[in-house]
């Protein structure tokens, strides 16, 4: 299809199906149910009127404007929903880019799957509206074949986003945790089996993980829901206080007793009690909290009075338990009747594609819960994000993201990260991989200086408007320029990287081996 070959009566502003194109091979469509809405939107006649023949011959209900200012109208209509639209770069009242930038502020269309299209593109166009988050980028004169391929992947891709942020949705709303990585769906797994029975379990996990926010759904799946939830942490309980802490005590049953007390074992009972950094507890509380386990039954410090209590005992630790029960600081006995069901909270390194997710709730929740408005988080800053190590998890992530969203401006930009603490004095090549994250592998670099690279090559020089680079070529130098900068940018993990670019790892390793990129390089 081009532009040129298609002449006749779209109007500016309407909705097509009217429009009896004599000679099209395909019959304009709006009527199919659950019909697609593709808003159109160029101020030459002719492309609206091709556009609108294609894409309603495919089924699509058809909007045409002429201008932006007419195409926000009919975006801010809420009783005629737009599932995607395409903007021509050059319109009369504004440009198509400044439009998209509009909408990406709007908070009831930012959203909204957007591809530009240009009868003159320049390359910087090309790369603002990418930045923009344009699905896609294409030159006249259009293809129907580019345009209708475009416009279905586009608007598959924004349902699988639809479908994703529901299932998050939901998850958040029952385990009260976000979380789409493989790891976290065992994680919801494992949480929906034991909670419903009194199992003892132990959560492990590097600090931060989210080791709280487990057990706590876990009673909520409980039939002790409705029964307390007593948190004790028992690295802060000095060691002459955990018994009286932990049983109660009476009046009078040590100095500086001068009430009666309840303990936590007391407290919990009916509903839950969560030994969180159970590790840090000592030899003399562990043998009493077994007893208590064991028997069911309690007494005061200071009273002969034994007491029944029915509660379920969750543990939390940070650390190796079975080593410690090796240097026998930790009994083995009461590690066995806790670890019944072990459950591990995985690190956020295993987890990275969560990265996007959680700082979008983070950036909510900090939004809510000050009053302010919620900042959209440039894509640069998430990718930024994503490549760090995160040895302080998700609470270190919600203190960064916490922290932009003070700092930053109408939007969170890259300028507003702060630093990362942790990064190597050596550089990303050379800091350690940390513990269970996959060493960086890539191919084998090829000998140096064997590849010619003629001028427009992917690899070449980078192109300047006027370069007389062809979209193509640009495309090329585009894609490759983006991998190897994300490459360094994850320390030439591929895993992370392929996480980044939302491509397979395979894939990835294909692009490689195709660009010939080598380890190190740029
Ligand atoms: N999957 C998640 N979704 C949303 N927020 C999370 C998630 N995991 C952790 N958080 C948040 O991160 C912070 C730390 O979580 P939590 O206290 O449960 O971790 P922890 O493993 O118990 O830490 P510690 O070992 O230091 O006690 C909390 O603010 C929590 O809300």
């Amino acid at each position: 299809m081009t532009a040129a070959g298609n002449t006749g009566g779209g109007s500016g502003g309407g909705t097509s199906g009217s429009s009896g194109s004599s000679g099209h091979p395909l019959t304009p469509d709006s009527g199919v149910p659950g019909a697609k809405t593709v808003l159109v939107v160029d101020d030459e006649k002719n492309i609206r009127r091709a556009l609108e023949l294609v894409l309603a011959g495919e089924g699509y209900r058809v909007l045409l404007a002429e201008n932006a200012g007419q195409a926000l109208r009919l975006l801010g209509n809420p009783e005629s929903p737009v599932d995607l639209a395409i903007f021509d770069v050059k319109l009369p009242d504004m440009s198509g880019l400044d439009a998209l930038e509009r909408i990406r502020r709007d908070e009831a269309i930012k959203d909204l799957p957007i591809i530009v299209i240009s009868g003159h593109a320049t390359v910087n166009d090309a790369v603002q509206a990418i930045k923009l988050g344009a699905s896609d980028f294409f030159e006249k004169p259009l293809a129907r074949e580019r345009v209708l391929v475009s416009v279905k992947n586009v608007l598959e891709a924004a349902q699988t986003r639809r479908a994703l942020a529901e299932v998050t949705r939901l998850q958040s709303q029952r385990y009260e945790m976000i979380g789409q990585a493989p790891a976290m769906g065992r994680l919801f797994h494992d949480i929906e089996k034991v909670a419903p029975t009194k199992a003892g379990v132990l959560i492990t996990g590097e600090s931060g993980t989210g080791k709280e926010l487990i057990s706590r759904a876990i009673h909520r799946l409980s039939p002790r829901t409705d029964g307390p939830f007593v948190k004790v942490n028992c690295a802060a309980i000095p060691r002459e206080l955990i018994e009286s802490e932990l049983f109660g005590h009476e009046r009078g049953a040590f100095t500086g007793a001068q009430a009666r007390k309840r303990g936590f074992f007391e407290q919990a009972h009916g509903g839950t009690l969560f030994l969180d950094e159970i590790g840090d507890m000592d030899l003399v509380a562990q043998a009493k909290v077994l007893r208590a386990l064991q028997s069911g039954e309690i007494s005061r410090v200071g009273s002969e009075h034994v007491m029944h209590v029915d509660v379920r005992v969750l543990a939390a630790t940070n650390k190796d338990l079975s080593k410690a029960v090796e240097r026998q600081t930790f009994r083995e006995d009461l590690f066995f009747r806790l670890n019944v069901f072990p459950i591990r909270s995985p690190a956020l390194r295993e987890r990275v594609e969560d990265i996007p997710l959680l700082a979008a709730a983070f950036m909510k929740a900090f939004a809510r819960e000050n009053g302010t408005k919620e900042k959209p988080i440039d894509p640069e800053v998430v990718r930024a994000l994503i490549a760090r190590k995160w040895p302080g998890n998700v609470r270190e992530l919600k203190n960064v993201v916490e922290r932009m969203a003070i700092l930053s401006g109408d939007r969170v930009t890259i300028a507003d990260l702060p630093e990362d603490p942790h990064e190597s004095p050596f550089g990303e090549e050379d800091a350690p991989e940390p513990a269970g994250a996959e060493s960086p592998s890539i191919l084998p670099a090829s000998p140096e200086g064997d590849h010619d690279h003629d001028e427009h090559s992917p690899s070449g020089p980078p192109p300047v408007p006027g370069s007389y680079m062809t979209l193509r070529e640009f495309r090329e130098y585009s894609e490759r320029k983006y991998i190897v900068d994300t490459l360094k940018l994850t320390g030439w993990n591929i895993s992370r990287t392929a996480v980044i670019l939302g491509v397979e790892r395979t894939n990835l390793h294909k692009k490689i081996r195709a660009f010939a990129i080598k380890r190190g390089e740029g």
